[in-house]
């Protein structure tokens, strides 16, 4: 294999999966993410649909209406390479946080190549800021974030842009920050087929990644988010180094940070997983 190809492989995670061969592995995610996506919204209510700006996929879908005003909330930023996948796919998450009575929020937005990257990230952050706003006026205990994969990626930027410019009541709602299979690399990406859709060059694909963005240390621990770097087992090589530098990065910084391995969990099968109330990931969203 050349130098290409490897980075290729590197980064097509269905590449790495011990249970199926690539194409299987993809098509029977989005069979089982359909189908349990569905499920949810079926059978838990919900208020589908929330604009946060006048694009099409600018929208937000709470779940868990009928649960006290006050209850916890766990925002979901989904993957798929800021180019694949949407809200209506991803609330299948949902389940078992809603058992645990939590409220789940799952954050829609436009894809690359329709929109650049840095645009996603600010209407993540527009996002947010409802999520807050919605937080706020409910008076809700918490207010987690999770990301899968590019997901991950979206949620660091976010705290990394705009977690300073939070009021204090505001920094100290976000409880943890749940990042799984996460990109914190960018500019690998940018000689592979990622690329065809997010047209990065080098030095944007710098800027945008969380290892090269420089963060403020957390002198006194000040900031009391707890950061959970999850990767799985069978995840390629590259997505764990990606993860074990940036966990290294935030521990040195003196945040508030653990690097969790999933035994026998792939690319895909780590977030399946989230539809299991016996999840590791669900009792460290629910325990903390
Ligand atoms: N082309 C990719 C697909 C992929 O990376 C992906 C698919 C669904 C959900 C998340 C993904 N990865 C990162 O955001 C692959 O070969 O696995």
């Amino acid at each position: 294999m050349n130098e290409i190809e490897e980075l290729e492989k590197q980064f097509s995670p269905s590449r790495w999966s011990k249970r199926f061969p690539a194409e299987e592995v993809i098509q029977k995610h989005v069979e089982f993410i359909t189908k349990a996506s569905d499920d949810a919204r079926k059978y838990i209510p919900c208020q589908l649909n929330i604009p946060y700006g006048s694009e099409d996929r600018e929208k937000i879908d709470i779940f868990g209406t009928d649960l006290p005003k006050d209850s916890p909330i766990f925002i979901y930023i989904h993957g798929g390479y800021w180019q694949e996948l949407s809200r209506e796919l991803s609330s299948y998450v949902v389940k078992p946080l809603y058992k645990n009575k939590f409220k789940v929020i799952v954050v829609g937005y436009t894809l690359c190549p329709q929109v650049t990257l840095n645009q996603i990230t600010e209407q993540i952050k527009r996002a947010f800021l409802k999520c807050i706003e919605y937080a706020k006026e409910n008076n809700s205990r918490s207010l987690s974030v999770g990301g899968h994969s590019a997901g991950a990626h979206l949620t660091i930027s976010l705290f990394h842009s705009l977690f300073d410019s939070l009021s204090l009541s505001e920094q100290q709602l976000l409880r943890g920050l749940y990042l799984i299979s996460g990109v914190y690399d960018l500019t690998p990406l940018v000689r592979t087929y990622v690329n065809d859709a997010l047209k990065l060059d080098d030095v944007m694909a710098k800027k945008l990644s969380p290892l090269h963005q420089t963060f403020r240390s957390n002198d006194g621990k000040l900031c009391k988010v707890s950061f959970y770097i999850i990767v799985g087992e069978n995840d390629s090589p590259k997505f764990q180094e990606q993860s074990r530098l940036f966990y290294e990065k935030l521990k040195n910084l003196d945040y508030t940070s653990k690097l969790i391995i999933i035994k026998s969990a792939d690319h895909f099968n780590i977030v399946e997983r989230l539809n299991e109330n016996e999840y590791e990931i669900i009792k460290f969203i629910v325990d903390k």
